[in-house]
This record gives C-alpha cells, sequence and structure tokens, in this order.
C-alpha cells in the first residue's frame, strides 16, 4: 500500500481532493509496493490518521460502502452488456460511484473529532443537490414504467437483478451509517442519500428489465400443504 493511501492521501491534500480511496488499489508505475503491511495487526488508519481495530463500526460502514459501489460496478456492466436504452442509466452510475467515494471520505473522518479543514474537505451534499438528482432520475424513469401492482421479485434479466442486488447492498450500507449519523459522526445527508440511492437503483431494475423487454417475476403467495385423510401430504393443486 506504500503508494496506495500514503503518498495518495498526501497528494490529495496538497490537490485539495477529498475523495478516499477504500478496497481499490492506487498504483503508480515505477512507484512502491502497493502494501505497506501496516494493517496486518488488525487496526487501520482512518482519514484523521487515527488507527482502530478493523472490527470498528467506521471500518465496517466504509466496507459496506465500498461493497456498494463494486455491486453497482458489477451492475453497470450488465446494462453495458444489454445496452438498449439504458446510456442514461451507465452514465448515472459511474456518477453514484464517483459519490460513493466521497461518502467514504465522509465516513472516514468522524465529524465528532476531525479539524475544521478536514469537515470541510470531506462535507457530503451539504445543498441536497445529489439527493436531488436522484430524485430527478427515479421520476424520469418512473414515467415510463408500468405502474407497481405488485411486489416485485429481483428479476428480469441480468442487468435487472444485479441492480436489485445493487439496491439490497445499499439498504445494508444504510444500515451500517444510520448509527453513525445519529451520533453524529458522518453526515446526516449520507444516510438521506443512502436512503434514496436504494429507491433509485430499485427504479433502475424495474426500467433495465422493461428495455430488455423481459416480465418481471411478481410475489405469489405459495399454497399451503394439505393433509391427505391417509397422512400422505398433498399440495392444493394436486388434489384438485
Ligand atoms: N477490512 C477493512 N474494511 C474496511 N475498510 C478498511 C479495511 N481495512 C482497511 N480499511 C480502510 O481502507 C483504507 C485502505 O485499506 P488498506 O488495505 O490499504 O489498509 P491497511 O490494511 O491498513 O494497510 P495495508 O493493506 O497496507 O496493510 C484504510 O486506510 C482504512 O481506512
Amino acid at each position: 500500500m506504500t503508494m496506495y493511501l500514503g503518498a495518495f492521501r498526501a497528494t490529495l491534500r496538497r490537490t485539495g481532493n477529498c475523495a478516499f480511496s477504500t478496497g481499490t488499489r492506487v498504483l503508480l508505475a515505477g512507484r512502491p509496493k502497493i502494501y505497506t503491511k501496516t494493517g496486518d495487526k488488525g487496526t487501520s488508519a482512518l482519514f484523521t490518521g487515527e488507527r482502530r481495530p478493523k472490527d470498528d463500526v467506521v471500518f465496517d460502514a466504509l466496507g459496506t460502502n465500498d461493497e456498494l459501489s463494486s455491486s453497482i460496478g458489477l451492475a453497470r456492466e450488465f446494462c453495458l452488456d444489454q445496452g438498449e436504452g439504458l446510456n442514461g442509466m451507465i452514465g448515472q452510475l459511474e456518477q453514484i460511484q464517483c459519490l460513493l467515494q466521497d461518502i467514504g471520505s465522509n465516513i472516514a473522518t468522524p465529524r465528532d473529532s476531525a479539524t475544521a479543514p478536514r469537515l470541510a474537505r470531506t462535507e457530503f451534499d451539504s445543498d441536497g443537490q445529489h439527493v436531488q438528482d436522484l430524485e430527478t432520475w427515479i421520476d424520469t424513469m418512473d414515467q415510463e414504467l408500468p405502474p407497481l401492482t405488485s411486489f416485485i421479485l429481483p428479476s428480469g434479466g441480468k442487468a435487472a437483478a444485479a441492480l436489485h442486488i445493487a439496491r439490497s447492498v445499499s439498504r445494508r450500507t444504510e444500515r451500517r451509517v444510520v448509527p453513525l449519523a445519529q451520533e453524529q459522526r458522518v453526515d446526516k445527508s449520507v444516510a438521506v442519500y443512502l436512503n434514496r440511492l436504494s429507491d433509485y437503483l430499485f427504479t433502475c431494475g424495474r426500467y433495465a428489465a422493461m428495455k430488455a423487454g423481459r416480465q418481471e417475476a411478481v410475489y405469489k403467495k405459495p399454497r399451503a400443504p394439505r393433509v391427505k385423510k391417509n397422512s400422505s401430504i398433498a399440495t392444493a393443486s394436486e388434489e384438485e
């Protein structure tokens, strides 16, 4: 990790860029190895330099946010394969992955202990514009979609199903972030963004299924088995 976060962070500090890379190795040609081995003893560093055990709630949130970006990356690849009618969504998903890097910076800079300049550099969506963008994108897709009349099961092609996985990872990330936001250790806007992001990804899943010309599977109540007189079990349909 030598060139990964140590020097990378120093470069970011110099340039004022607040991106905080988690899990994604940044390797520059001719530079030292990407690993520092500083994390081998089970602790790692926050953006403030403070070291904490790797099972700390902050790393849990940071790691889940990283999983979210990875799952969006996979969904985006399936969207690229599907192609037809998904160009807008593909661009939006890439923008969202960049914003998740910023969310990582926010999570890794505890709001209750970081210095004022660091807090300012890692502030997230202070004017609510990123949430507004998600809402606009949701509303635009919704205008083309048939109204929801049943519970949708994740389905409708590989792109749609992958978007539903990303949606559920977004909800998991939200669950990790909400307690931190309630304790004012992460900006509240991060929790709001993750909440809206799962709605956006749900809508994307439906939209991708529609563009693929695929029917989404819907919830049907499974029929309860009935006990026959001779005590063997049969489903209701077998008895009809
Ligand atoms: N297991 C983890 N889950 C979530 N976030 C982590 C984890 N380990 C490290 N991080 C965060 O991601 C950043 C980059 O990870 P990295 O693997 O470089 O850290 P490290 O394990 O401390 O270092 P090294 O891999 O060089 O020993 C760390 O600075 C830390 O903020």
